[in-house]
């Protein structure tokens, strides 16, 4: 069962058997799927490409995120489990099983786990981003722009939720192949990395496009309207994708910042509807902008409320400062008091933190009437290599 496609094989789609495919056992061995070709199904995601996918990639409906502690110093072992990683990775992405498979030898523990082995990858993209703690314990040259984030006012961060030295992004449309790709990473990662935090996210707090309905976040408001487009390559080159500044193995990839921010729902739903619109700046049920009357009409910040979020989080207010959002919604059972433990984990991409989130967030933090209702409470900041291409592995020329 080594190399069949679970995807074709369950759906039918893609019958064109590549040479060397057999029948045994009442099962057809087909070639491993062309990432190309499969995509245009809609249900692959390439995994190689000059970015990684998972980034300017459409909004998939699941997340699960892991934050790892390297066990070791050594940048050979990482490498070799990079490597590892990668190979995993571009099984998985392709609806193939990891390694030899779920059903290997019957005296072995399988290579893979198998809850995924009738399922298809439902667009799973698996993205990689390493930490500065990452580069001081391998004693490597961490690249310019990725330094520890400042503090922000009113934040109370949680350790045990925050940092790590790797960490994986991992979405799709079914929250079994992401806690699958997850789970057969850390599995992958015994003796050279640790799992530290995870996090599993839903009903995607963000757009990608405008062909897409805008998601609502659990505040009810949609979310992600005046996001970066995915097809805008020239907003993603000047405000996403890391150019020639360097390093070289950062060509093409990008910063990611993950905030957990706890939503005080209980208060929120205590809040009059139009107070809660007086504090995004947009309507709830159309999600247009104040002094508009349709979802996408433009955003003129001075018919705002002066401390609305999204006239301080607008371009207009941030020098024309932009990040592409990536967030999902959270909902983590409740606290002591009966409180949901639900909230936004907050994903954005940059080119550069100190001129993407760090001034944003500085902004949002002094003056943003959402603050009554939110609360940062994890925080993680990652350097993503760019892409990945066939024969080489994830941050590759990192080690070279
Ligand atoms: C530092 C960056 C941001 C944080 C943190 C953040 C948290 C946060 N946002 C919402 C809800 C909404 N945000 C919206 C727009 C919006 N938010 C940011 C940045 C951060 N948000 C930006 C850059 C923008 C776009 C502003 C613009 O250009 O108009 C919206 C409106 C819809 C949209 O455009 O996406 C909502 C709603 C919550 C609930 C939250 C923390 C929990
Ligand atoms: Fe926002």
């Amino acid at each position: 069962m080594t190399d069949l496609s679970r995807r074709r094989l369950l759906t039918g789609a893609g019958l064109a058997v590549g040479a060397g495919a057999a029948t045994g056992a009442g099962l057809v061995r087909f070639a491993p799927p062309e990432p190309a070709a499969a995509a245009a199904s809609g249900e692959l995601i390439p995994f190689y490409g000059p970015h990684q996918s998972g980034i300017a990639t459409p909004v998939q409906e699941r997340l699960q995120f892991a934050a790892f502690d390297l066990s070791t110093a050594s940048p050979a072992r990482v490498a070799a489990l990079l490597k590892v990683w990668t190979a995993a990775a571009v099984r998985m992405t392709a609806a193939q099983e990891v390694g030899r498979g779920a059903t290997g030898r019957a005296t072995a523990p399988p290579d893979d786990s198998g809850e995924t082995l009738d399922l298809d990858a439902s667009r799973l993209t698996v993205t990689v981003g390493f930490g500065p703690s990452f580069f001081t314990r391998l004693n490597l040259r961490a690249p310019g722009p990725l330094k520890e984030l400042p503090a922000f006012p009113g934040e109370r961060l949680d350790p045990a939720r925050s940092g790590g030295d790797i960490c994986v992004q991992a979405c799709a449309d079914d929250p079994q192949v992401t806690v699958h790709a997850v789970r057969n990473l850390t599995r992958l990662a015994a003796g050279t990395a640790t799992l530290r935090w995870s996090q599993s996210g839903f009903g995607r707090a963000a757009s990608s496009s405008r062909s897409e309905k805008t998601p609502r976040n659990l505040m009810g408001f949609k979310d992600g309207t005046n996001n970066i487009a995915i097809h805008d390559r020239d907003k993603l080159a000047r405000h996403v994708w890391v150019g020639d500044e360097g390093p070289e193995w950062m060509y093409g990839g990008s910063y990611m910042v993950t905030r957990r921010i706890r939503m005080h729902l209980d208060l929120w739903d205590r809040t009059p509807l139009r107070q809660q619109e007086d504090t995004i700046g947009r309507t709830k049920r159309e999600g247009a902008p104040y002094g508009g009357d349709e979802e996408f009409d433009p955003v003129r910040i001075h018919a705002l409320p002066p401390r609305s979020h999204v006239r301080l989080a607008h371009p207009d207010s941030n020098d024309g400062r932009r990040i592409l959002r990536r967030g999902y919604s959270y909902s983590d059972g409740n606290d002591s008091r009966g409180r949901l433990d639900a909230g936004l984990f907050f994903i954005a991409y940059q080119r550069d933190p100190e001129t993407g989130f760090i001034p944003l967030q500085r902004q949002l933090a002094a003056r943003d009437a959402l603050n009554r209702y939110i609360q940062h409470v994890g925080s993680g900041v990652w350097a993503c290599p760019g892409g990945v291409r066939r024969g080489s592995f994830w941050g590759e020329a990192l080690f070279s």
